[in-house]
């Protein structure tokens, strides 16, 4: 993926590494990425949100981080979370090619762990928008780490991948039966298939 961007994207325009990547995933290797039929859902929440404080868990090769940080307006931030260090240093070399370095602070570690830390290492207040496509079984207990540790406001929009492929019954269960979300889905397909999955948008009301 990462040569196939060096090779046929321009360096500095991330919507050329977008289109790279996606070519490369549908027609030689499928990847895990977020892809371009959910990516343009994705782009349109984060326009209406226009976040200046962002977090995605699950990093991957970095592709909807780019797909992000291109939208954030001057001087917003996102901070994305990766657990396996291989995928990160290739998310590393994609963010830096679409020349969203200084945007992008990528963590290294697992989630639970780095959650209840962003306040004291990056002066983080709360987040406005929470990508969630790291993993299934980790999407409601982050969640909920993200309530008990304060980083949530009023408004704050979480938008989860794959909460039909590969599916995440108990935190689409929590996020739609809770008063404390406005939650809503998003049908699309699993990336580069025919495969049905979408997204969930869920907006914490405090
Ligand atoms: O594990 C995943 N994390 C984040 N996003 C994913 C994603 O978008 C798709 C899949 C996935 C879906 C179908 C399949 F047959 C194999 C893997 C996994 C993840
Ligand atoms: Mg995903």
């Amino acid at each position: 993926m990462l040569k196939a961007v060096q090779k046929n994207a321009t360096k500095g325009d991330p919507q050329s590494v977008i289109s790279a990547i996606d070519h490369y995933c549908r027609n030689k290797e499928w990847a895990m990425n977020v892809g371009d039929d959910k990516g343009l859902i994705l782009d349109s929440v984060l326009t209406e949100v226009n976040p200046s404080a962002a977090l995605e868990l699950g990093t991957y090769c970095g592709y909807s981080t780019v797909r992000i940080a291109r939208l954030l307006s001057p001087g917003s931030k996102l901070i994305t979370v990766e657990f396996n260090p291989a995928f990160a240093a290739v998310a590393r070399q994609i963010i830096a090619y679409a020349g969203l370095q200084d945007k992008v602070t990528l963590v290294e570690g697992p989630s639970g762990d780095l959650i209840p830390k962003l306040r004291e290492r990056f002066g983080v207040k709360s987040f406005d928008f929470v990508f969630l496509d790291h993993w299934k079984d980790r999407y409601l207990l982050d969640t909920k780490l993200l309530e008990d540790c304060g980083l949530l406001q009023k408004g704050t929009v979480l938008l989860a991948d794959n909460v039909i492929c590969p599916g995440t019954p108990e935190y689409l269960k929590y996020v739609r039966s809770s008063p404390r979300y406005e939650s809503r889905y998003y049908k699309s397909n699993l990336e580069y298939t025919k495969l049905e999955d979408g997204l969930e948008k869920s907006v914490f009301l405090g």
